[in-house]
Formats: C-alpha cells, sequence, structure tokens
C-alpha cells in the first residue's frame, strides 16, 4: 500500500461518513456549501463534523463563487484547514480568497480538452493546490460532483506548477487505471463513494481508498 498517494472524500453530511472516511485511511473530507447540492450542509452541521473530526483528516470546505459575507460566516464558523473554490472564480479573485483567509486555497478547474489546461497553469500561479475535474456538461445543474470523468490522457505525463489533484466519475473501479495512467498522487471523490445521489457509503469509501492507495506508483525521472 502507498503512503504517498492522498484521497479527498468529498460531500460528506454526517457524522459516519466523516468516521468512514477517517477509517478508510482518507487524507481529505469535503463539506460542500452550495445550496442547489444534494451534498450541501448547513453551517452548524459542518461545524459539528469538523470540530469532531480526527486530527490529521483536513476539512475542506466547497463553496462555489462565493462572496466575502459568505465566506467570513464559515470562516468564523467552521474550522477548516483548506478552502476549495468550485466557481468561476477569476485568479484575482482566489489570490484576494487567499489573502483574506489565510487559509490554503484550493481551486477546481473544468477539462474537457487540451485548451482547458492552460487555465491550470493560470490558476496555478494563485492557488495553492489546483483540483483538475471534469468540465461539467452544459445540461448540468452542479458545477461540479456530477460523477463524469474526462479522458485522463489529457494530463498524462505532465506537471503543473501547484500540488494538484485528479477528480471527476471516479470510482473503486476505475481509479487504480486513472492513476497509472495521469500519475497523480492526489485523488478526489464523491459521486463515486454514494449508495444514492447525496448519501455515502462506508464500504465504498473503503474499497475506493484502498484501490487508491494500491495503485502502482508511477515512475518518476
Ligand atoms: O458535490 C457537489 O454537489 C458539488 C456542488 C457544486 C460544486 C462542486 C461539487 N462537487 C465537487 C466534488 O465533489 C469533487 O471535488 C469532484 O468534483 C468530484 O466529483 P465526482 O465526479 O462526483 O466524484
Amino acid at each position: 500500500m502507498r503512503s504517498d498517494m492522498r484521497v479527498k472524500i468529498c460531500g460528506l453530511s454526517r457524522p459516519e461518513d466523516v468516521d468512514a472516511a477517517a477509517r478508510a485511511g482518507a487524507a481529505y473530507c469535503g463539506f460542500v456549501f452550495f445550496e442547489k447540492s444534494p451534498r450541501h450542509v448547513s453551517l452548524e452541521t459542518a461545524r459539528q463534523l469538523a470540530v469532531d473530526a480526527p486530527l490529521g483528516l483536513a476539512k475542506v470546505g466547497l463553496v462555489v463563487n462565493p462572496d466575502d459575507a459568505l465566506l467570513d460566516e464559515i470562516a468564523a464558523k467552521v474550522p477548516l484547514d483548506i478552502l476549495q473554490l468550485h466557481g468561476s472564480e477569476s485568479p484575482e479573485r482566489v489570490a484576494e480568497v487567499r489573502a483574506r483567509y489565510g487559509l490554503p486555497v484550493m481551486k477546481a478547474v473544468g477539462v474537457a480538452d487540451e485548451a482547458d489546461l492552460a487555465e491550470v497553469e493560470l490558476y496555478g500561479q494563485v492557488a495553492d493546490q489546483l483540483l483538475i475535474d471534469a468540465k461539467p456538461p452544459k445540461e448540468a445543474t452542479l458545477p461540479g460532483g456530477n460523477g463524469l470523468a474526462f479522458d485522463w490522457r489529457l494530463v498524462a505525463g505532465r506537471r503543473f506548477p501547484r500540488p494538484w489533484m485528479l477528480a471527476g466519475g471516479l470510482t473503486p473501479a476505475n481509479v487504480a487505471e486513472a492513476v497509472a495512467l495521469t500519475g497523480a498522487q492526489q485523488i478526489d471523490v464523491s459521486s463515486g463513494v454514494e449508495a444514492a445521489r447525496g448519501v455515502k457509503d462506508a464500504g465504498l469509501i473503503r474499497d475506493f481508498v484502498a484501490a487508491a492507495r494500491d495503485a502502482a506508483p508511477v515512475p518518476r525521472f
């Protein structure tokens, strides 16, 4: 089992989800502050989950084009380790959020084709981490968490200016292939560990983390 693979389980909303992520060996857990999402958590719920989370499990707050009022509330109530910006925030806004809240910022970038990789480079100048995710299709109602993968060959063999996570449509069954193709050392999942939309499954979380950590490392020269 690899010790250099870091897994994020996103969209947790119950104490048993956080417990399952921690027991499985995840490095990060994510709380979604986006009201249209089936995974949305209130500030009070997120606060309790974050306070009770074991040491060593980094707590990520996911927001979509947040204004300062929402971020002020989150920062005041929820002890987070990282903010994940999952909307169309500009590079300037990413830098502003980072400076204002003193938390590392992970910027999600949707990828559908080669041209989108320029955005990954651009946000790599201002964010602490990058989340390389599938670009949501036009008909999608959510900007992420749609369980859709992109063509992993687009990132195969590439280096990015910041630590990055691979996301989008990953499951216990395909994560090893995704790691082998891309060389990702950090992996993010939501839909692929759910029994129903928005409802996490402890068995799938366990299987996913085990499959990611068993995936063959990619030689680096
Ligand atoms: O999960 C949501 O509901 C969500 C809502 C709005 C923006 C982003 C959202 N999720 C993003 C993620 O959960 C992950 O960071 C990632 O995109 C993986 O999603 P999935 O393809 O479902 O595994």
